[in-house]
């Protein structure tokens, strides 16, 4: 396991903002962590760092305390706003932030290339768009080839083609072995790109699956439209009554059927109210 979560509780100021939360997580896993603001992401991935103990519970990374040195080592973090040193160039910044992980400050040139920023890479990060610090960002979180990335909210701001972009990087390291754990507050934007889904509201887990896994949990019903005797319809039906319904809308000669599955975010609204129940 990457990461062993056993029954951790952290409050502050008397609140329980991660309250009895165990899962484990496994190498080769893109694993997201959803929930809304303040739901407690944060405070796991500060955790797993070992920026901050758990009140009780224990939190083991690689096999070690959360904030041991070798753990430490096999890290790579993304925050949520990435604030760099707007004198310093794309490679300064990396070299500075590779000789705190005990890397050479040079030589990171297959690394700027990953992370598409290879002709920038000379330039000062002030003339750096979000995007392209959002890629030297990512490009500090994988130096020295981590075993577990830990990416914090890390689309929130970007365009669609550098989303897709960042994906194809956390799949690639997942295919090499890696743990990748991303905060997300919505599971919209997971979808294919997340293995493994687990939701928290107020520190607390109320989902933890697969995409599937958790849309058959929900049991929510899809909706089917189609235009039947001159009339449109709607119909909400569930899984299992897919196919029945369809033989006899397609015999009763219905057209322009359109069948619409439920949404993620109808899914994570669902578990979100069946937790406030
Ligand atoms: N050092 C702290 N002292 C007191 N309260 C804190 C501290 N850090 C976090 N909190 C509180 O704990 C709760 C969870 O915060 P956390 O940052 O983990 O949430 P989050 O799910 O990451 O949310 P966001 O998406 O906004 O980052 C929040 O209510 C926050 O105000």
């Amino acid at each position: 396991m990457t990461v062993v979560m056993d029954r951790v509780t952290k409050t502050y100021a008397g609140r329980d903002v991660v309250a009895d939360l165990s899962y484990a997580l496994e190498p080769g896993q893109v694993v997201a962590l959803v929930g809304h603001n303040g739901a407690g992401k944060t405070t796991q991935i500060k955790m797993m760092l070992g920026l901050t103990r758990p009140t009780s519970g224990q939190v083991e990374v690689l096999g070690a305390r959360a904030g041991d040195r070798a753990a430490r080592r096999a890290l790579g973090y993304l925050p949520e706003s990435v604030q760099f040193h707007l004198g310093f160039s794309g490679r300064e910044t990396l070299g500075f932030y590779a000789r705190l992980k005990g890397l050479p400050a040079r030589g990171h040139d297959a690394l700027f290339a990953r992370v598409g920023l290879s002709d920038a890479a000379d330039r000062p990060v002030r003339t750096y768009s979000k995007g392209m610090r959002q890629r030297l960002g990512l490009a500090q979180a994988l130096l020295g080839r981590p075993r577990l990335l830990l990416l914090d909210e890390p689309t929130s701001g970007l365009d669609p083609a550098l989303r897709r972009e960042l994906y194809g990087i956390v799949a690639e390291m997942a295919r090499q072995g890696a743990t990748v754990l991303l905060s997300s507050h919505a599971l919209t934007e997971l979808d294919g790109h997340a293995e493994r889904v687990i939701v928290v509201n107020r520190g607390r887990k109320i989902a933890d699956g697969t995409l599937d896994e958790l849309r058959r949990l929900a049991g929510l019903p899809s909706r089917l439209r189609c235009r039947l005797d001159g009339a449109p319809r709607l119909i909400e039906l569930s899984e299992a009554e897919k196919p029945r319904v369809l033989r006899e809308l397609l015999d009763a000669g219905a057209s322009e059927i359109t069948l619409e599955d439920p949404s993620l975010d109808d899914i994570y609204a669902h578990f979100l109210r069946s937790e406030a129940a």
